[in-house]
């Protein structure tokens, strides 16, 4: 279990992130959603210890893996699928990087890495995507590639930032299930970052609703669709086209 406790970000005049509690556990999706600006992204970065200069960071992330308890421990259970691919080497091809990445980091012993990857090859990257350099990749072809960086590190945790952020339906659709595959058949615990309620709601255990830096709303797809959530959590409902005008809709309306 991925557990995090009291995490915060603020500096003398300013706080980023109002302590924020919850747990990850291993083979479940918890879903973050909120407003451009709410914290989503930095919750992901704190919890990886990368904060913004100026700020500090209050709080504890604690984890349960073989190589708890250190920096190379985390790197090595916890990894980030970004939300941009300027993080990826713009001067090797995405197979090249994303292999080299995956030796350095292969945590879970159970198969080789080159096993590993022969499985998820064809879920994510394929030959063209793995041929070209990140400058020569579509918007949909950089997300599969940041997220197959992510999840060939072979991590316990994953955090995936808006990883379906701009893609089309079916594009989006491969990828969250390419998210419920790590978590259900890996076991893996995934953190997933969206602005779309409704694809989270078809596929997280759990939902963190951060609003201006602050968890407003803790809560499970069932509350949220049967009206049992905070004010703020129940507009994002609203504001799902679907639910216009509707007070309840049933999960088969939106799913
Ligand atoms: N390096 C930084 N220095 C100062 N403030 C920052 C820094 N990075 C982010 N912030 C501020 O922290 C807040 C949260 O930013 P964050 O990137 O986490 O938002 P987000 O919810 O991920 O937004 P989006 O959905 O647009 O990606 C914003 O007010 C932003 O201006």
């Amino acid at each position: 279990m991925l557990s995090v406790e009291k995490l915060s970000i603020q500096s003398d005049e300013v706080n980023l992130l109002s302590p924020i509690s919850f747990e990850l556990n291993l083979g479940k999706i918890v879903g973050v959603i909120g407003a451009s600006g709410s914290g989503k992204s930095l919750l992901a970065s704190a919890i990886l210890g990368d904060i913004p200069k100026g700020f500090t960071r209050g709080g504890n992330v604690t984890f349960c893996s073989d190589n708890s308890g250190d920096s190379d421990g985390l790197a090595a259970s916890v990894a980030l699928a970004a939300q941009s691919a300027t993080v990826l080497d713009p001067l090797r091809t995405v197979m090249t990087q994303l292999l080299r990445r995956a030796k350095l980091t292969t945590q879970r012993k159970a198969k080789s890495t080159k096993t590993m990857i022969q499985n998820q090859n064809t879920q994510l990257i394929n030959k063209q995507i793995g041929r070209c350099y990140p400058h020569q990749l579509s918007g949909g072809m950089a997300k599969k590639a940041l997220l197959a960086q992510a999840s060939w590190q072979q991590t316990d945790y994953i955090l995936a930032d808006e990883p379906c952020c701009g893609l089309d339906y079916q594009s989006a659709q491969a990828l969250y299930a390419h998210l419920g595959y790590l978590a259900k058949q890996e076991g893996r615990g995934v953190l997933v970052i969206s602005h779309n309620l409704k694809q989270l709601l078809s596929v997280a255990d759990e939902i963190l609703v951060l609003q201006e830096g602050q968890l407003v709303d803790r809560t499970t797809p069932d509350k949220i669709i049967s009206g049992m959530s905070h004010p703020y959590t129940l507009a994002l409902w609203q504001a799902i086209p679907a639910n216009w005008h509707k007070e309840r809709v049933e999960y088969a309306e939106v799913a």
